[in-house]
């Protein structure tokens, strides 16, 4: 059975934070593959300057094409939104449980916000997180430390957003070197978030 971690993630765009991530994942820790998780709309957050769906997972496409570890995934676009966490793993577990055991994959800042998600108890109870280290501010809920399922994965810290990418870009700023290069391309040709 192919271990899966998943990373979720809006992805708008996609940049080299998000590559170096997934890419550690995949090599240093005991999983086999990494999937990334296009999510249409997550809980906590506006859609106001969120592209579409299909062109978010078009640059997630590009950026990870040459990496046969890492592998898009359209999974939650087929299902309702916003977007619950907990959902997405249900669903993919009866549609490919019997090929892969699914991990989540996620930053220390996400673990501290951990408690609010929908369900969060069931996820723990049927899959595990895999955590890399990330700066924030706040403390990791007590009942989280040293939690079984909980394995700390020591990966590079990039302080790198979307949020600054899309800001900069408008503002006419080079932001180049902070995304791979096919996506700059796409994103370039298709006069995104101008
Ligand atoms: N530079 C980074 N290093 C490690 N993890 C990151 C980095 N940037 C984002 N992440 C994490 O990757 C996941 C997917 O990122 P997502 O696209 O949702 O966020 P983002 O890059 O912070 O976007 P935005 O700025 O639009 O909120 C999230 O769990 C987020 O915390
Ligand atoms: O399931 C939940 O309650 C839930 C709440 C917040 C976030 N998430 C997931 O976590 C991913 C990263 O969240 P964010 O807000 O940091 O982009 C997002 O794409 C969602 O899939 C999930």
């Amino acid at each position: 059975m192919k271990k899966v971690g998943l990373y979720f993630g809006t992805f708008n765009p996609i940049h080299i934070g998000h590559l170096v991530i997934a890419n550690h994942m995949a090599e240093f820790s005991d999983l086999d593959e990494v999937w990334l998780v296009i999510t249409p709309h997550s809980p906590f957050k506006k859609k106001k300057t969120l592209l579409d769906n299909n062109h978010r997972y078009e640059m997630v496409y590009e950026a990870t094409k040459d990496y046969p570890k890492l592998r898009p995934s359209k999974i939650e676009f087929e299902l309702p939104q916003p977007n619950y966490t907990v959902n997405t793993l249900f669903h993919l577990t009866e549609k490919y449980g019997a090929d892969y055991e699914f991990s989540l994959m996620m930053g220390e800042d996400n673990l501290k916000g951990l408690h609010k998600w929908k369900n969060y108890e069931a996820i723990l109870e049927h899959h595990k997180i895999y955590v890399y280290p990330r700066i924030s501010e706040g403390e990791t809920d007590h009942s989280f430390k040293g939690h079984p399922k909980i394995i700390h994965i020591d990966a590079p810290i990039m302080e790198i957003s979307s949020t600054f990418i899309r800001k900069q870009h408008k503002a006419g700023k080079n932001i180049r070197p902070l995304l791979p290069e096919n996506v700059w391309k796409y994103l370039d040709e298709m006069n995104f978030y101008r």
